[in-house]
């Protein structure tokens, strides 16, 4: 259950450029976004995964003042978003889900109309070449093509040079070479120190250009770290195979390996303790006078698992908090 009413005064103390404490949002009495904290630090880009319906456009709405929460603290940039300070606003980029539709308007006149909203907006030409617009610079925007529009999202949410900028799935719908580009972009003000937090719902996304990750799930945050903990973490087992020589074929398997399965002369284990697994094998093939086990491998858990089998334990969990 979410309290009825937001916190009365931001109690956060923390610099961090986006911090977030038990925040909930309600639709009918459902929780959409159940008591989720998240940090974001200093010049990094913030990974929000999670499947459809999770919360994440909630929450980026309601971090970037497009919707009122239900209860929680939240600071952004220092401020509340519920108070939508003009100078406030100016220093964050907001690139929402939804296109915007400017009919009538050239290219450069809606990113010429954006930047005149800020107060040191980047020189408009610069953003369009950025987004790989300049060949559409004059055309309508009502002539441009899905993946056009959504670059033109991208040029209006950058325009400002924003500290701070919400990117709500920003490559959806955009070709593959248009995905790099983006992704390119989003390098681009990583190195000029903004901190950056986006949706999406592509791994390869979150580990080419995350430094951290959250994963919500059903409103819950259930995972939040590096990509390499979130890869790594103990709830997806690391999977060690071989194959069994053929001078061990009718010897038994070392016992007591929890997570073994044998299929024809393919040896798996699923564990949580790989380099214990992988010397107990190697051991036991030396007893037998066996220096190699042919097709020994370890694979850690991907992301992809991670994500994958986080959502399963999720959907066949409790359904969420109802009011
Ligand atoms: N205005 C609204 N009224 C009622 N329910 C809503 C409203 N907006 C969102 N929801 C519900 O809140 C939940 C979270 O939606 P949200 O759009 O935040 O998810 P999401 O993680 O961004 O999903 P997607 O990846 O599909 O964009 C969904 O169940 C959605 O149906």
């Amino acid at each position: 259950m979410c309290p009825a009413a937001p916190q009365a005064s931001v109690d956060i103390t923390s610099d961090d450029p986006v911090v977030v404490r038990g925040l909930c949002k309600q639709y009918a009495g459902r929780n959409v976004v159940d008591h989720v904290d998240l940090d974001v630090r200093a010049g990094e880009v913030f990974g929000f995964l999670g499947p459809n319906g999770a919360g994440k456009s909630t929450t980026i709405d309601i971090l970037t003042g497009r919707r009122a929460r239900t209860s929680g603290d939240i600071s952004v940039l220092g401020a509340s978003p519920a108070d939508d300070d003009r100078a406030w606003r100016a220093r964050i980029g907001v690139v929402p889900q939804t296109t915007a539709t400017f009919v009538e308007m050239t290219v450069r006149e809606v990113v010429t109309l954006f930047a005149a909203m800020y107060p040191r907006p980047l020189p408009v030409d610069e953003v369009i070449d950025m987004v790989g617009l300049t060949s559409k610079a004059k055309a309508r925007t009502e002539d441009l093509s899905g993946g056009q529009q959504r670059r033109l999202d991208v040029a209006i949410g950058v325009i400002g040079d924003p500290e701070l900028i919400f990117l709500d799935e920003p490559t959806t719908g955009l070709d593959p070479v248009a995905r790099r580009e983006a992704w390119d972009l989003v390098r681009y003000f990583g190195e000029r120190g903004t901190t950056t937090v986006l949706t999406t719902h592509y791994l390869d996304e979150v580990e080419e250009l995350a430094h951290r990750a959250a994963i919500i799930v059903a409103g819950k945050i259930v995972e939040v770290g590096t990509i390499a903990e979130l890869s790594g973490r103990g709830r997806t087992p690391t999977t060690v195979s071989f194959i069994v020589p053929e001078a061990l074929d009718a010897e038994p398997l070392p016992s007591g390996l929890d997570g073994l399965t044998r299929e024809d002369r393919q040896v798996t284990v699923s564990t949580y303790e790989p380099s214990e697994v992988t010397y107990r094998l190697l051991s036991w093939a030396r007893e037998h006078g066996v220096r190699e086990l042919p097709g020994l491998r370890v694979l850690q858990p991907s992301l992809e698992d991670v994500y994958l089998n986080l959502v399963h334990q999720q959907d066949v969990a409790a359904p969420v908090d109802v009011a």
